[in-house]
C-alpha cells in the first residue's frame, strides 16, 4: 500500500513542480517503532502482540493519528495510514503532521482485564515515542473510550502529569473536549452543505443512502434529515433498510438500542430489507460510505449510480474503483478532506488542554465550520482550476502545505545557489 501511496506522490510531485527535495523527505517515513508486547494472560499463560508506532512526518508539527486495535494491523497498513494522516492534516490546516499506530489483536478475545493490561503495555512501549510535542494518539478501530481512558493513565503515570495531552478523544471527565463525538460527521456535512449550490443539490428532494449506522453514519444522517435530505436506506453488518419514503434516523437508532441493529426499523413507507451491496448501488443522490474500506472497487464501480459520494470512511474506495468512478462523472468527496472534522475537533482537545480554558459546544462547532468550510471551498476551487478530481485536489492542496514547510528549511536550489 505505502508503495503505490509513494508512487501518486512522486507523480503529484512531478507534475505540481514540486521540489524534489520534497519527495525525497515524504517518500519514507521519518520513524517506526515496532514492539513485541508481552501479556499475562487471566489463565496465567503469557501472550505476544506485535505493536507498532509510526511517526511519518513532522513538519508542520507533532505527529497526530490514532491507535487500532485490529488481527490484520501490519507494518504496511500502519505506515500507509501514518502518510495519509499527514495529508489530511495538512489539508485541515492543522499544526500537526501525521502518524499512526496499531497492535495485531482481535480484542473481541481478551477479557476487559487482559484489554486494560494490553493497553497499559501499548503506552509503556511507546512511552518516550508519544508526547504532547511530539506524538499525539488518538481512538480508531476497536480502541473506545476505555481503552483511551486506561491509555491516557497510564501515560499520566509513566510522566507524573494529570492531564494527557499526548492522547485525544479521551472522556470529557478526562480533559475531553465536547463536540468530539459527531464531529467527523458534522464536518463530512458541512462539507457537503457547503457544496450544494456547486453540486446542484436540493436538500428537499435530495436522497441519500448511508453504509454503516455507528457513530460516523447516525450523525450524518440525523444532521443531513434534519436538514430536510431524504435518507432512504442505512445498513449495518447485518444488512440495510431501504425506504424510498424516507427512514427517521432517530427512529432507527432507537431500534438499534433496542434489538441489537437495524434490521426491522420502520420507516415512512414501504421498508424493506436490502443486502450491503445492494445499498451501494442504490439510485440515489447520495451515498455515504461510513463503515469499512475497499467497499467499492472494479467488482461493483460500474453498478454505482449515486452521483455524489461522501467517503467519511478512510479509503472506501479503492484507486482503481476511483479512478472508473471519476472517468464516468461522479463526485467523490475523498476522505482526507470529508472525514477531517474528527481530527479538526481532536486539535481543539489539545489545545483545550494545554490552555486549561475549556470551550462551549458552540464555539468547537463555529470553529469546525469555519475549518471545514474553508479547506472545502479550496479543494473545489483547486478541483475546478486545475481540472482535476477532488481527490487530487484535495492532495494537492495538502501536498502545496507540506511542501512549504520542507522548502522553508531550505532546498538544493538554496544550498547549490542555483
Ligand atoms: N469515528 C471517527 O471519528 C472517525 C474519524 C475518521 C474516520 N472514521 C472512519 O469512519 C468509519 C466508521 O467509523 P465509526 O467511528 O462510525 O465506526 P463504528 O464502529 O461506530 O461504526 C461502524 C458501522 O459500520 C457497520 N459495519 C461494519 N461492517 C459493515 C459492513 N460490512 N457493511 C455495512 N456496515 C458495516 C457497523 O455495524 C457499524 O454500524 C471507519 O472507516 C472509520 O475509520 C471515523
Amino acid at each position: 500500500m505505502l508503495d503505490k501511496a509513494r508512487e501518486n506522490l512522486r507523480l503529484a510531485c512531478e507534475q505540481l513542480k514540486i521540489h524534489p527535495d520534497v519527495f525525497e523527505e515524504l517518500k519514507s517515513p521519518r520513524e517506526t517503532l515496532a514492539v513485541t508486547l508481552l501479556i499475562r494472560m487471566d489463565n496465567g499463560s503469557r501472550r505476544a502482540f506485535k505493536a507498532w508506532r509510526c511517526r511519518y512526518n513532522d513538519r508542520r508539527g507533532p505527529t497526530k493519528g490514532g491507535v487500532r486495535f485490529h488481527p490484520n494491523v501490519s507494518l504496511d497498513e500502519i505506515e500507509t495510514l501514518a502518510f495519509w494522516m499527514t495529508f489530511k492534516c495538512a489539508v485541515a490546516n492543522l499544526p500537526f503532521g501525521g502518524g499512526k499506530g496499531g497492535v495485531c489483536v482481535n480484542s473481541k478475545e481478551l477479557s476487559p482485564t487482559e484489554l486494560e493490561r494490553l493497553s497499559r503495555a501499548y503506552i509503556e512501549a511507546f512511552s518516550s515515542f508519544i508526547g504532547p510535542d511530539r506524538d499525539i494518539m488518538a481512538p480508531d478501530m476497536y480502541t473506545n473510550g476505555i481503552v483511551i481512558a486506561w491509555m491516557a493513565d497510564e501515560y499520566a503515570a509513566i510522566t507524573g502529569e494529570p492531564l494527557p495531552m499526548a492522547i485525544t478523544g479521551k472522556p470529557i471527565a478526562f480533559g475531553g473536549t465536547v463536540g468530539r463525538t459527531d464531529a467527523t460527521a458534522r464536518g463530512g456535512y458541512i462539507a457537503l452543505r457547503h457544496l450544494e449550490a456547486s453540486l446542484n443539490l436540493d436538500p428537499a428532494k435530495a436522497t441519500v443512502a448511508i453504509q454503516g449506522f455507528g457513530n460516523v453514519g447516525y450523525h450524518c444522517a440525523k444532521l443531513l434529515h434534519a436538514d430536510g435530505y431524504r435518507i432512504v436506506a442505512v445498513s449495518d453488518s447485518r444488512g440495510a433498510i431501504y425506504d424510498p419514503d424516507g427512514l427517521d434516523p432517530l427512529a432507527v437508532m432507537e431500534h438499534k438500542l433496542h434489538n441489537g441493529g437495524i434490521l426491522g426499523a420502520k420507516g415512512h413507507g414501504e421498508t424493506r430489507e436490502i443486502s450491503n451491496a445492494e445499498l451501494l448501488e442504490l439510485d440515489c443522490d447520495v451515498l455515504v460510505p461510513a463503515a469499512l474500506e475497499r467497499q467499492i472497487t472494479l467488482a461493483n464501480s460500474d453498478r454505482i449510480k449515486a452521483r455524489i459520494i461522501l467517503e467519511m470512511a478512510n479509503g472506501p474506495i479503492t484507486p482503481e474503483a476511483d479512478a472508473a468512478l471519476t472517468a464516468a462523472g461522479h463526485i467523490i468527496v475523498p476522505d482526507i478532506l470529508a472525514n477531517s472534522g474528527g481530527v479538526t475537533v481532536s486539535h481543539l482537545e489539545w489545545v483545550q488542554n494545554r490552555s486549561g480554558f475549556y470551550w462551549d459546544n458552540s464555539r468547537v462547532r463555529d470553529h469546525l465550520k469555519t475549518t471545514m468550510s474553508t479547506e472545502t471551498q479550496a479543494v473545489w476551487a483547486l478541483h475546478n482550476d486545475m481540472d482535476i478530481s477532488m481527490r487530487e485536489a484535495a492532495y494537492v492542496h495538502g501536498l502545496r502545505r507540506i511542501a512549504d514547510s520542507v522548502e522553508a528549511r531550505g532546498t538544493q536550489a538554496y544550498f547549490s545557489g542555483t
